[in-house]
């Protein structure tokens, strides 16, 4: 906050001074701002600080002090300029970047909208059809676009002339040799009012369709639309009062939690705390070409490392290499990488079907079929192949580690590397540790992670780590209510309206009954006392509906992969439940949307609590990040730990322990939970770690 004051006052300073003819604003150290300090948002929100009174920045700094300015203000922007950063240098009356310079208004991803004047400078500056895309979408553009669509004025050719164009342009201003332009007074780049309304009209129900449980972007448009019809002062306050409410709302809360927690997943207490350095990881070699490994291929030499991908036939290596290929090739369909580019990322990758080239690898990705035995004699085969340093990493989802490293003395270097498929799509990557695994081997794998643009979340070693152990309940308890009478379509749109890319049914057809199948057997294993054993997905697969590659399962599905409900359905849960003996619950055939939410989703709650207090995750909001991530919770929600303290670990206790009085032990409140609960504290309070033994 200080730093707005020192603005205004350095402004008004220079202002006075005599000595002073022109005005050039810049950034420090190759960057010019990221914007209004988030960590403040807490602060205003608990009312630890003070919020600016509303049009304290946008009308009484930047419109009537820097923009009404009798002398030339120029920004020259080096690095990012994003959020309040840019909305600084809108106000001035050029802007002078870098070719790398980015340039953007990312608010809305944090729940609220642009507060310093970007909602009508923006505007006026590109057309209204390019700022509702730059701010709906939060995507920056850089120095040469910017200067296309005119949101700068000139980009210089490297940063060193930067400061010295920016001046020359200032003082062209003041001699009247360049205009002299109020970014909120300018017109002509928007476009006329019937034209206007059309495309604020079309920006509305795009929104609502892509969004439809978010406010601010609607705010946004008519914040926009308020400046376009009344002018833009009428629209800056608009602004300002929007600005202010949005940044009370849960949404804005939840997002910015987001903000914060995703960029603490990489501060592992005991891990990167001391001192370690990544390695250079030069070769990597991944073992198995299917869907898993060829993404992870794609994953990587899309960030430049080299990779072999070993094959056990030539078939199956042509067809790893084929789906790379294809990975790639869709980028260059949509525009994204040249003919050049492809060409240069594909010779990075090298097929091998021996170990003949792993004499030199700095890392494996084990990424075969959950076969335990097949990979307990590939990691011992790899303990004898590649160099002593090399990292020793599994891509299963399910499997305990220490089983799988059980015939190596190499335990030290054995790690998970779980990817979420398609791997080169999915922003999550789930870090598993054992015991064994040394904080070398995790401060290498957070690298590569950085490196390929990953979230990654480190947990512990157990069955299903930590996001499929905790979104196992999902399906199960979808699949418990649906045998005691919920309709299957009911209950995935209730989730869809709450907010997740599909319900449980959809989700169970896109990765296939085979899979379903295989991780129930694990968790029927190691935890039966919480598996809910419905014979729907065993009946179904019987039938040869396995999911949408079969073009049937709880969907029946079309050329184009449209899903369609099946009438048959019902034919196969009548006779699930003839098989278990389960009757229909009159209550459960009327449940509103809410309360099909709380009963899917509150057993999840119940498996993150264990997750925690086990220890195989660090803390509650490296959950949150993988729910987000891994599972496609919605952020606006904050992820599931934090969505689940916004109701109350009361409430979520006694809702379980009722429903396990009702329908069993699988919604029992485990002890986390119920302790937490007791004392009427937060889930996310910090766990003191389980001892080491409770740990896999
Ligand atoms: C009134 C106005 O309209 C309101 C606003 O301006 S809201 C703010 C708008 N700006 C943004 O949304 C930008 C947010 N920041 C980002 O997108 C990215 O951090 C970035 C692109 C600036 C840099 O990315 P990257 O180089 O990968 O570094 P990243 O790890 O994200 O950030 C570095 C550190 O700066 C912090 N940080 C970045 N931007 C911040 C911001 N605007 N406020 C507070 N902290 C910020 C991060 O939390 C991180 O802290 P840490 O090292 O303690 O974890």
């Amino acid at each position: 906050m200080s730093m707005l004051y020192s603005l205004k006052d350095n402004c008004e300073q220079a202002l006075r001074r005599d000595d002073i003819k022109a005005i050039v604003i810049t950034g420090e150290r190759g960057k010019f701002s990221g914007g209004f300090d988030i960590s403040a948002f807490g602060k205003i929100q608990d009312k630890s600080i003070e919020a600016p009174r509303p049009g304290f920045v946008s009308l009484e700094i930047l419109s009537d002090v820097v923009a009404a300015a009798k002398k030339p203000f120029v920004a020259a922007v080096d690095g990012l300029a994003l959020g309040g950063g840019l909305e600084v240098a809108m106000a001035c009356h050029a802007r002078v970047s870098t070719p790398y310079a980015q340039l953007g208004l990312p608010e809305l991803q944090l729940g609220i909208i642009p507060g310093f004047g970007g909602t009508q400078a923006l505007p006026r500056l590109v057309g209204i059809t390019k700022a509702l895309e730059m701010m709906l979408t939060s995507k920056p553009v850089k120095g040469e676009e910017a200067l296309s669509l005119g949101l700068v004025d000139a980009v210089v050719a490297s940063p060193s002339e930067l400061i010295s164009t920016a001046r020359r342009w200032a003082l062209d201003i003041l001699d009247s040799k360049r205009p002299w332009i109020i970014s909120y007074h300018k017109t002509e780049k928007l476009e006329p009012l019937g034209e206007a309304r059309e495309i604020l009209k079309f920006a509305r129900v795009q929104t609502r369709k892509r969004a439809p449980n978010l406010k601010h972007p609607l705010v946004c448009i008519d914040v926009v639309e308020e400046g376009i019809v009344s002018g833009s002062r009428a629209g800056l306050w608009k602004e300002a009062e929007a600005f202010q409410a949005l940044l009370q709302s849960d949404t804005c809360k939840s997002l910015v939690h987001i903000f914060f927690a995703q960029r603490s997943t990489t501060k592992v207490p005991g891990v990167t705390d001391l001192g370690l350095k990544p390695r250079s990881i030069k070769k990597v070699a991944i073992l198995g070409g299917g869907l898993m490994g060829s993404g992870i291929a794609t994953a990587l030499i899309l960030s430049g490392y080299p990779v072999i991908l070993k094959e056990v036939s030539d078939k199956f290596l042509q067809s790893g290499i084929g789906r790379v290929k294809a990975n790639l090739q869709s980028r260059v369909k949509k525009g994204q990488m040249n003919q050049e580019k492809f060409e240069k990322t594909i010779s990075l990758l090298k097929g091998a079907l021996d170990y003949g080239s792993f004499g030199d690898v700095d890392i494996v990705i084990e990424a075969v079929i959950e076969d335990i035995n097949l990979k307990q004699n590939i990691f011992s085969d790899l303990e004898k192949f590649c160099p002593p340093h090399c990292i020793l990493a599994t891509n299963t989802s399910t499997i305990d580690l220490n089983l799988i490293g059980e015939k190596t003395k190499s335990q030290d270097r054995i790690i998970g590397a779980h990817f979420f498929s398609p791997a080169h799509v999915m922003p999550l990557l789930e870090i598993v540790r054992t015991q064994k695994t040394s904080p070398q081997a995790i401060i290498d794998l957070l690298d590569i992670g950085k490196k390929i643009k990953k979230t990654p979340v480190v947990v512990g070693n157990c069955t299903g780590f930590a996001v499929n152990r905790i979104f196992f309940p999902y399906t199960q308890a979808a699949l418990l209510l649906v045998d005691r009478g919920t309709d299957v379509y009911h209950i995935d749109r209730a989730v869809t309206n709450f907010g997740m890319p599909m319900g449980p049914f959809r989700l169970c057809d896109l990765v296939g009954f085979g899979v379903a199948i295989a991780t129930g057997g694990q968790y029927i294993l190691n935890f039966p006392e919480r598996t809910y054993k419905s014979m729907l997905i065993p009946l179904l697969q019987e039938d040869k509906r396995s999911g949408e590659a079969t073009k049937r399962g709880f969907y029946i599905y079309d050329e184009k992969r449209k899903a369609s409900p099946d009438p048959e359905i019902k034919k196969y849960i009548q006779k699930a439940r003839e098989i278990s003996g389960v009757a229909v619950d009159p209550k459960l055939t009327k449940l509103s949307d809410k309360e099909i939410v709380e009963i899917v989703f509150f057993p999840v709650v119940n498996e993150a609590c264990r997750v925690l207090s086990e220890g195989i995750a660090i803390k509650a909001a490296d959950l949150d990040i993988a729910s987000v991530m891994g599972m496609g919770f919605p952020p606006y929600r904050g992820g599931v730990m934090f969505w689940a303290d916004s109701l109350g670990s009361k409430y979520i206790y006694s809702k379980l322990d009722e429903l396990s009085k009702s329908y069993g032990d699988f919604f029992k409140p485990c002890s986390y939970l119920a302790q937490q609960a007791a004392k009427g504290a937060p889930l996310s309070s910090s766990v003191a770690p389980a001892p080491a033994k409770a740990r896999l």
